[in-house]
């Protein structure tokens, strides 16, 4: 279960405050379940509901007692029941049981207890999540929707996909038009907007306005998105004409300041989503400058979110926020930082096994639903899309209108593989991503929590994979700060695939209309007797054909590279060095071979290496040990566990550690041209 803290953060709060308080974390600790998206009730609504069951149960009773009265005086037979004490109990037991039957009948139509009608939520805008199928509260709502209601400031925090959106957006738009906000909120032509949500990224922006739209549309409030590379010209008639709601990414939003389109002395709300990604290197000063336009703090809520809050932003949040802020934090001190809904796999893979590697894991644990795969920069996403079938890229050099039209693409199904940086690693709500593939560890441990909560939203499941290349890439640092324990294994080996997607050509073939017989007989009939194989052997070689096989190849366990084969060698002595088991495999194969293989790494133990040969050279290898004291060499059927790559610098792989071969262009890849500064990240990183 989450550990919930509701805290003042700067203040010692009066007792009475500290009173209400420990009743209400009580209540909220109370009515989360083990389902961190099961929601609360307060202890006086389940009092009166406990007292409306006990009532309604006594109402049966009487009943009973009226029903057992009457029919005592129309059948003179029943006196019997008087004075036969078995009969009797019998009797009471049928009549405890109707009223335990009605107690549970009640309890199922029993609403949720955080359901929608239990806020301060006006009629339109519950129609309105009732239509997106919204009957209750998630926790991080639950617990925050009165704080913002009632005026204070807020820091909140839940894991990805925990409903962190509606947590600002349900009352904001209450404020606006029934609350505190109400009264003070601009209208008319012209208006100066009462709410400004910054973001980082121009997709999230688009969705988060989207919300707005849906829910704030419902009781007249309007809203734009301002946002880097869109026209400047719409965006400025909007805001002249007069919203409520501005969402937009830094740099435009400062862009519209200095050029007076946007007026923020009259703001009431001020959201930072996704607070840490926005307030990193380089964006503060901007953040700043935006925010320092409202003069009267009193005036102003300012609202914090993300799924992911490290200590140097709350240090932060202290300058934009009230000191009377409250926390709202589902995360807290738990270990686990990342979604709980979701597989988090790690698999072996070289850079260049990347593109054969990855469209079989999408078929492994896609479960037919859309895929984000997630690469460093934006070249690698342009290069590695256009290897993955049906995948489209996603990135900061991409121009905004394709950006738009690829996003809509994905969200609607026209594809199913989206190749991105990360630009859409925060925020992003898309239906049904089943599987997020990082295409290496990630530099910071955000990063990860953040990419790989595209999926399991919403209380939905969902598989996250990363790979990672044993000699560059190093991930036990995000194990220990994100703490997911990944699950290892092996990249899925091409006849396990192969198998899988037979049974799926066999569906496919038994669905083919029987009028094609006819036509290919006689081609069959040629074949079974000219072929020399069963039919048998003939309709497995036609299913390979149907699901896009012409062969099988073997896939290496440690680099994941198609047609290799993973060798482990013993040299009846400890392996201290690469350079030493280089010397031993000299000792009995020609150069060029030893040349030849790849991604020799230290086994754990310190006692072996393991490394790539191409499945054609592995008789040679295998043979060649009969010729070397003390050397054994065999094919290893699972990874044994490896050294890691001593790291230098986070994540940064290549050139550190003792067991290193070189860049070979991890990092090689950044593309430094940059045309706006919030298209993706901003002045920080130039890479997405
Ligand atoms: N009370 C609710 N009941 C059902 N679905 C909900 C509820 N609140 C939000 N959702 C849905 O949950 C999904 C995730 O919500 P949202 O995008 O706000 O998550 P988040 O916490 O902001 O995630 P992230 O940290 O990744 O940005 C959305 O599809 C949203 O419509």
């Amino acid at each position: 279960m989450p550990s919930i803290s509701l805290v003042d953060a700067m203040v010692s709060t009066s007792p009475k405050d500290k009173k209400e308080k420990k009743v209400k974390n009580q209540t909220l600790m109370e009515t989360l379940g083990s389902d961190p998206l099961s929601a609360g009730k307060t202890k006086k609504e389940s009092k009166s509901k406990k007292e409306s069951r006990k009532r309604k149960a006594s109402d049966v009773e009487d009943e009973e007692e009226k029903s057992e009265t009457s029919s005592e005086l129309v059948e003179p037979a029943a006196n019997s029941k008087v004075k036969n004490g078995e009969v009797e109990s019998e009797k009471k037991k049928k009549k405890k049981a109707k009223v335990e039957e009605v107690v549970v009948e009640e309890a199922k139509v029993e609403e949720h207890p955080n359901a929608v009608s239990k806020y301060r939520i006006s009629e339109p805008v519950k129609a309105k999540l009732k239509e997106k199928g919204i009957e209750a509260l998630f926790p991080i709502q639950a617990m925050t929707f009165d704080i913002v209601l009632d005026g204070c400031d807020l820091v909140g925090r839940a894991r990805t996909g925990q409903g962190k959106t509606l947590a600002f957006v349900l009352p904001i738009i209450e404020s606006l038009t029934n609350g505190p906000a109400k009264s003070s909120r601009k209208t008319g032509y012209g208006k100066a907007p009462s709410v400004l949500v910054l973001l980082p990224t121009r997709e999230l922006a688009v969705q988060v306005h989207a919300d707005f739209e849906i829910y704030g549309g419902a009781v007249g409030l309007t809203a734009c998105s301002i946002y880097g590379g869109s026209a400047f010209r719409s965006q400025e008639l909007q805001l002249r004409r007069g919203v409520d709601i501005v969402i937009g990414t830094p740099g435009r939003v400062k862009d519209h300041l200095e050029r007076k389109n946007l007026d923020l002395t009259s703001l009431k709300f001020r959201v930072l989503d996704e607070a840490d990604e926005m307030l990193k290197m380089g964006f503060v000063d901007d953040v700043e400058l935006i925010l320092g336009q409202v003069k009267d703090l009193t005036q102003v809520q300012t609202l914090l979110f993300s799924a992911t809050l490290p200590s140097w932003v709350k240090e932060i949040a202290s300058r934009f926020l009230k000191p009377s802020k409250k926390t709202a934090d589902l995360v807290g001190n738990e270990k686990m930082k990342a979604s709980t809904n979701v597989r988090h796999i790690v698999i072996p893979c070289s850079s260049n096994a990347r593109s054969q590697l990855i469209p079989d894991i999408i078929r492994c644990y896609s479960s037919a639903g859309r895929t984000i795969v997630f690469t460093e920069t934006k070249d690698s996403a342009s290069e590695l899309s256009g290897l993955l079938p049906g995948a489209r890229a996603l990135h900061g050099d991409i121009q905004q209108a394709q950006r738009e039209i690829t996003l809509s693409g994905f969200r609607s199904g026209k594809f199913m593989t989206l190749v991105a940086t990360n630009v859409a690693a925060r925020g992003l709500d898309i239906n049904d991503v089943q599987l997020i593939i990082q295409c290496e560890p990630p530099r910071d441990v955000e990063a990860y929590i953040h990419r790989s909560g595209r999926t399991g939203r919403a209380g939905n499941s969902g598989v996250a994979v990363m790979l990672y290349d044993p000699r560059r890439s190093n991930f036990s640092k995000i194990e220990r700060e994100s703490g997911v324990k990944f699950e290892h294994i092996s990249a899925p080996q091409p006849a396990d695939v192969a198998k899988a997607a037979g049974v799926e050509a066999a569906e496919i073939i038994n669905q083919i209309s029987d009028s094609v017989i006819p036509a290919f007989k006689a081609a069959a009939e040629n074949l079974l007797n000219t072929s020399g194989l069963s039919a048998v052997e003939l309709l497995s070689k036609a299913l390979a054909k149907a699901a896009g096989y012409s062969e099988i190849k073997s896939r290496s366990l440690l680099t994941s590279m198609e047609n290799c084969v993973t060798v482990l060698l013993e040299a009846g002595k400890p392996i201290y060095t690469p350079s030493f088991a280089y010397g031993v495999l000299r000792r009995f194969l020609p150069e060029e071979k030893v040349e030849a293989i790849k991604g020799l790494t230290l086994t754990a133990d310190g006692l072996g290496a393991v490394f790539d040969v191409a499945a054609e050279d592995l008789d040679l290898f295998l043979a060649g040990q009969e010729n070397a004291a003390n050397v054994k060499l065999e094919v290893v059927t699972a990874l044994p566990p490896l050294q890691e790559k001593v790291q230098r610098g986070f994540g940064g792989g290549g050139g550190g550690g003792r067991f290193s071969f070189g860049r070979g262009g991890r990092n090689g890849g950044f593309s430094d041209r940059r045309n706006d500064r919030f298209s993706g990240r901003g002045r920080g990183s130039k890479r997405w």
